[in-house]
């Protein structure tokens, strides 16, 4: 077995309310993503190609998540920044977040993994799978999700 790793960034505001502390005001990061996939060599010599993989994970997290704020569903500010018709992405809605109820790091890690599934899914991928995904929030603050 093989595995390929691609990288992106993102510019997003989020918020945890349940934690308490500095952490329940509106605040932003500078994410990092980390996603690794996992499969044998096809006949080209290459698992996926990087460009395909970056390609779908750039355009899902640049339409939903850059320069955006995320929020769990029952943040109240939710009905403010919808009226205010920004950029929000309610984490624990529906799929790909759905049971993911805040956006932690832990959860934001979680999300990507299954965007990244459907990806694999979209590009016809098969025998490959998501192996992990490391995200980071500050430089010394990560999450990862191993499978
Ligand atoms: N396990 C988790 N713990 C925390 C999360 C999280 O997503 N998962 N998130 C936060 C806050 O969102 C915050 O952004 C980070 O808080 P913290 O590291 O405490 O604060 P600083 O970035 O200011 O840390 P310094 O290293 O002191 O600068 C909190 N916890
Ligand atoms: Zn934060």
């Amino acid at each position: 077995m093989n595995q390929v790793t691609v990288r992106h960034n993102f510019e997003t505001a989020h918020r945890l309310p349940h934690l308490g502390g500095k952490c329940q005001n509106l605040h932003g990061h500078s994410w990092w993503a980390e996603v690794t996939v996992a499969g044998d060599l096809n006949d080209q010599g290459i698992v996926v190609d990087f460009g395909t993989l970056k390609r779908h994970l750039r355009e899902w997290i640049d339409t939903h998540l850059d320069h955006g704020a995320m929020l769990g569903d029952l943040d109240p500010l939710v009905p403010a920044l919808e009226e205010d018709g920004g950029k929000l992405f309610r984490f624990g809605v529906a799929e790909p977040s759905k049971g993911l109820d805040w956006p932690t790091v832990e959860n934001v890690a979680e999300l990507l993994a299954r965007v990244t599934d459907d990806c694999i899914d979209a590009a016809g991928w098969r025998g490959v799978a998501v192996t992990r995904v490391r995200v980071t929030e500050t430089h010394v603050n990560a999450a990862e999700v191993v499978r």
